[in-house]
């Protein structure tokens, strides 16, 4: 089971919800599921015609329960991944204010091809978890300003691998943090991100 994250940061110090009812969670998983099931189908003809149809029931249900962004539970669940479901799933396995370390399994959705992890879907990544462990240890709320990306070798789907974030150091209202991913001991990504933290008023 991973340990919850000490601070969920929201911007604005808006309060997250913590009603989640039942389910959701589970719910989560099973729309993660069949966005990897989704590519990695070739439905035919009639099979395509019942998805799209249950797909269609699926946004009628879900369209009822439409909120703003501040009562929504996508993205602000404290729960490995946030309930986000666009974004790879980080599970953190030990953390410190300096470091944190986690694994991350690129599903089928985010293939870019032949088996290799989509290269946008790195950043992407990188941006969230960076950005939850730049705000996280009671800091102020930082923004990304740039995030730099060195592909170093293949990131591959379907395999669980191990994530590393470090917090570098801080100079005023700048947070530097770096990271890596390895598939075992190969280095597959290295990247580096600078945060700022927000002018008081700043969204
Ligand atoms: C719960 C998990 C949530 C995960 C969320 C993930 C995080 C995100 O994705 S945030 C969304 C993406 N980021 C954004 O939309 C940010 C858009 N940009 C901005 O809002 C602003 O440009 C912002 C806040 C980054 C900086 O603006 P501002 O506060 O006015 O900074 P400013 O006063 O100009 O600069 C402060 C310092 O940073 C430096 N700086 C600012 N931007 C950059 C940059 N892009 N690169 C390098 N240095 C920069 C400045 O040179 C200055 O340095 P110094 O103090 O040495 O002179």
């Amino acid at each position: 089971m991973d340990p919850l994250p000490t601070h969920i940061p929201n911007w604005w110090d808006k309060p997250a919800p913590v009603t989640i009812p039942d389910g959701y969670a589970d719910f989560v998983e099973q729309f993660r599921t069949l966005q990897d099931a989704m590519t990695a189908a070739a439905p035919d003809a009639e099979q395509t015609r019942t998805a799209s149809r249950l797909v269609a029931e699926l946004i009628e249900v879900l369209k009822q329960s439409e909120t703003d962004e501040w009562s929504q539970l996508s993205g602000r669940l404290p729960v490995p991944g946030r309930g986000q479901t666009l974004i790879p799933v980080v599970h953190i396995n030990s953390e410190t204010e300096h470091e944190s370390r986690g694994t991350v399994r690129f599903g089928r959705q985010f293939l870019g091809g032949n088996g290799a992890a989509h290269g946008g879907a790195i950043p992407l990544m990188f941006d969230d978890a960076f950005g939850r462990f730049a705000n996280a240890h009671g800091r102020a709320i930082a923004r990304t300003a740039n995030l730099h990306i060195d592909y170093r070798s293949v990131t591959p789907i379907d395999t669980d691998l191990t994530v590393t974030l470090r917090f570098d150091r801080e100079e005023g209202r700048k947070r530097y943090v770096t990271g890596e991913i390895r598939d075992g001991d190969r280095l597959c990504v290295e990247a580096s991100g600078l945060f700022i933290v927000l002018k008081p008023g700043a969204a």
